[in-house]
């Protein structure tokens, strides 16, 4: 046969192969330059390492970045006063600035513009809610409580320190200044736990706080704590090592300053003159009248002697906390053992304010001042009136120095 007798001839069978090897290898070849298109799905492409590589970072670095941005919201918000009250907003209590800033009980009125200028710190606005979708947070059911914080990192832990006091001391700026520090994370507003919220018990005190990570410190500030009778026994029974802060300012001008809280809410309250005596023509001081009964600070550290030692109490002076506020800081972190990071470095003046202000606010790059309720102008007080407290104050002020072992210099 034909046929045959061509696959019997030796040299055409050898030119046959050799074609149908090319043949074969140009099949192929073109097979894979196909496949290199990324036209072909059925058969599996080459791949080499650097493939990889380069399919991660095309194909996830936009989720990758958007997941950063949602865990540098989840920190921000976490960091910063505005969260307490985003937990309250997102828990449906307060829907709206105002409430926030009004919010009895949970947060100070006082320091209302504070927290504001925080939150605008926290997103450039007050829509928390937002905020929060934007950081990740899930949504909440009307009604549920916030449970913001379950998404970040660290855990809640109990205050290991408390700032209790004073009224009018300067305990904002001291908190506001010690959060700059990387050891420190602080609960914004007040919890005011161990006085009118002790019923809630200690869970929800603690979940009240923001996350720590390892060797950080829990702080928060509650200034009437300090002349709340309970407060002591109540802080002990929590914690017998629970460090505390005392900021004390001359309790004139605390008393005037006060006053003059209560009279910004209040426009129609009796003249400061006239609250501060039973009698004014006996001249004999309204002891029972807050503003006077809260600087008597010897009466009120007496009741926390009897559960505290004195190297577990810190005294702050106020008025240091203004004239040299990197001073102050200085001896806070040391109480606390912790890194004197919080210098001079760290503050300016502010001539218009007429106070220190921190050149960077924690989470933040802008210079931060305190609020317009810090700081007020106080109204004039009659100079008789106010020597009178004067003399009344002497001897509590004495006794006060000679337990501190300070002498803060009200009586000069
Ligand atoms: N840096 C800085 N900026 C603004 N204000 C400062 C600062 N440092 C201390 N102070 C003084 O703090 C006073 C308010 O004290 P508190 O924050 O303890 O008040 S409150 O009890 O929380 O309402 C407040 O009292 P008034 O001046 O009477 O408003 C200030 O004098």
């Amino acid at each position: 046969m034909a046929f045959s007798r061509v696959f019997s001839d030796p040299p055409s069978r050898s030119i046959f192969k050799k074609f149908v090897v090319m043949l074969c290898s140009l099949l192929t070849s073109l097979y894979f330059l196909y496949c290199l298109t990324d036209r072909c799905s059925t058969m599996p492409t080459p791949v080499r390492a650097s493939d990889q590589v380069m399919g991660f970072l095309a194909s996830d670095f936009q989720d990758w970045q958007s997941l950063r941005r949602k865990r540098l919201l989840q920190k921000m918000m976490m960091s910063k006063p505005g969260y307490d009250a985003a937990k309250l907003l997102a828990s449906q209590r307060f829907d709206a600035e105002r409430d926030v800033v009004g919010a009895a009980g949970a947060l100070d009125r006082a320091d209302a513009d504070v927290l504001r200028s925080d939150l605008r710190l926290a997103g450039g606005s007050v829509d928390l809610a937002s905020l929060a979708r934007l950081a990740g947070f899930p949504a909440k059911a009307p009604g549920s409580a916030g449970k913001l914080s379950q998404l970040g990192e660290g855990t809640k832990k109990l205050p290991q320190a408390i700032i209790i006091g004073v009224k009018k001391g300067g305990t904002r700026a001291l908190l506001e200044f010690l959060r700059v520090h990387p050891d420190i994370r602080a609960v914004g507003a007040e919890p005011h736990f161990f006085d009118r919220n002790y019923d809630n018990g200690l869970d929800w005190y603690r979940d009240l706080m923001p996350k720590t990570l390892e060797g950080q410190i829990t702080m928060e500030k509650t200034p009437s704590y300090f002349v709340t009778k309970e407060a002591p026994a109540r802080i002990y029974a929590m914690s017998p090592e629970t460090r505390l802060i005392v900021v004390v300012r001359d309790p004139v001008t605390r008393a005037i300053s006060d006053y003059t809280q209560t009279l910004s809410k209040k426009p129609d309250i009796p003249t400061f003159e006239s609250l501060t005596f039973k009698n004014r023509t006996t001249g004999l001081i309204d002891t029972s009248w807050s503003a006077v009964q809260i600087g008597i600070y010897a009466k009120h550290l007496d009741n926390w002697l009897q559960y505290f030692p004195m190297r577990q109490i810190l005294f702050v002076s106020g008025e240091r906390l203004i004239s040299d506020p990197a001073g102050e800081l200085g001896r806070v972190q040391d109480f606390l053992g912790l890194k004197r990071i919080i210098t001079d470095k760290h503050f300016y003046f502010n001539q218009t304010k007429g106070f220190p202000c921190l050149k960077k606010a924690e989470g933040s790059s802008k210079p931060h001042c305190l609020g317009k309720t810090k700081g007020r102008t106080h109204p004039n007080i009659d100079p008789e009136v106010v020597q009178r407290l004067r003399d009344f104050y002497r001897p509590f002020n004495m006794k006060f120095y000679q337990m501190t072992g300070r002498i803060f210099g009200w009586d000069e």
